[in-house]
Parts: C-alpha cells; sequence; structure tokens
C-alpha cells in the first residue's frame, strides 16, 4: 500500500507583508459581497483576515514527528488505539467532516509511541480529503513506519456535506482498510472492529 498520489498539502505562502494582498483575504471578500453580505459592516470587517488565518492554520498544520518507535521483545500482540477524533475537509464541497479513527497493527520488531497514532491521523486530516482516501494512506503510513504487514485502520465519519446541505440528512460514513492478518474474517478482525464500536 503507498500514500495515494492524490493526497497533497495546499502550498499556500504564510505571510504577506503588505495589508490588503493577501489573496485568500480577497477571495474571502468577493465571498462576502457574492452572499450579499457588506464586507466593511464593522462585524465582518476582521474576517477575511480570521477566513485566511484558518484556512492556513489548518491546512498547514504540523503533527509534528511521527518515527518513533521502541523495539519489542514480545511477539504476537496486537495493539490497537480507538477513538482517535479528527476533522477533515471534504474535497467536493470545501466542508468539513469529522472522523472516529481506530487503528490497530501486529508489531513486527518495533512498537510505535502511543501518541504517534493520533499524529498521522492529523498529519493526513489536515488537508482535501475524501474519507476512503483517509482511512488508506493513514494505514500506509502505520505500515511505512512500523514495517508491519498488518495493519487495520477503520473510520467512522461524519460529512457537513450531507448532513448541513444537499440531501440534509445526518449518517454515518464507515470505511476500512485490512492489510495482512486483519484482510480475512477471524479473531483480529473482530477485535479491531470490536473496538471501533462494532460493525454497524
Ligand atoms: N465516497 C465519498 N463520497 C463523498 C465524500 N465526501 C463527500 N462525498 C460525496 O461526493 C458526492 C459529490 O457528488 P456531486 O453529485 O458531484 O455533488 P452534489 O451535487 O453537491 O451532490 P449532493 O451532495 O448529493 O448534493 C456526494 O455524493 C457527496 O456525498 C467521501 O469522503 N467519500
Ligand atoms: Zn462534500
Amino acid at each position: 500500500m503507498t500514500t495515494s498520489a492524490e493526497t497533497r498539502t495546499l502550498e499556500l505562502p504564510r505571510e504577506h507583508a503588505e495589508p490588503g494582498t493577501d489573496p485568500l483575504e480577497t477571495l474571502a471578500r468577493q465571498l462576502l459581497t457574492e452572499i450579499g453580505e457588506d464586507p466593511d459592516r464593522s462585524g465582518l470587517r476582521d474576517t477575511p483576515a480570521r477566513f485566511a488565518r484558518w484556512w492556513r492554520e489548518f491546512t498547514q498544520y504540523d503533527p509534528g514527528q511521527v518515527e518513533t518507535v521502541f523495539p519489542l521483545h514480545t511477539v504476537g500482540q496486537l495493539v490497537t488505539v480507538s477513538d482517535i477524533h479528527v476533522w477533515s475537509l471534504c474535497e467536493h464541497h470545501l466542508l468539513p467532516f469529522s472522523c472516529t479513527l481506530t487503528i490497530a497493527y501486529r508489531p513486527a520488531s518495533h512498537v510505535l509511541g502511543l501518541s504517534k497514532f493520533a499524529r498521522i491521523a492529523h498529519r493526513h486530516a489536515h488537508r482535501l480529503q475524501i474519507q476512503e482516501r483517509l482511512v488508506h494512506d493513514i494505514a500506509s503510513e502505520i505500515t511505512a513506519v512500523t514495517g508491519s504487514p498488518d495493519v487495520a485502520v477503520i473510520g467512522k465519519g461524519e460529512h457537513l456535506c450531507m448532513s448541513m446541505r444537499g440531501i440534509r440528512t445526518p449518517a454515518v460514513m464507515t470505511s476500512s482498510a485490512f492489510t495482512g492478518i486483519f484482510e480475512d474474517f477471524g479473531p483480529a478482525r473482530d477485535e479491531v472492529v470490536s473496538a471501533a464500536g462494532g460493525p454497524r
């Protein structure tokens, strides 16, 4: 499994020295005008700058070092980290979706530092995504960092583009990536599915 070529971080300039020259602020002013607002009214005066800040803050968020592994002296354990909650952005509508992730693997020779699962999840969530690719890319990175061929990732997401607009129906989307021992139905897969809250 390889990291998807579709996945790229937005290349946005970090700062604009001259006030009023930030293209994201200009976009925000245009957006406000298009929806019938006055971008110069007092409540909206700082909104374009906030808009520019949040887009950069979200898409350039750096979750830090993810490669810390420790040698493992026992074999056969399954490690499962569940209820990792991340926010991502639907690449079709640029609206947020939230995703609760369960990540499991069977360490081959090294174990990954516990916090790194959440760092890896955020690394792939803080960009324009679809949920299937988010889950796939997290699984690929867990494999790359741990060297384990046995990895499972289950995501349960709610997409605002479905609940607040369009069909306006809240729903939970479950998507999963299973490699190695998790590919077949059996005890390893049952354990991770159960940690993710069951097959529902
Ligand atoms: N499989 C998948 N679909 C997604 C995801 N995020 C959004 N979508 C869907 O992408 C589709 C885009 O469909 P379009 O018909 O091109 O766009 P649309 O007219 O806005 O569609 P509606 O959302 O049905 O109003 C919609 O069905 C969304 O629900 C995702 O993470 N995975
Ligand atoms: Zn969407």
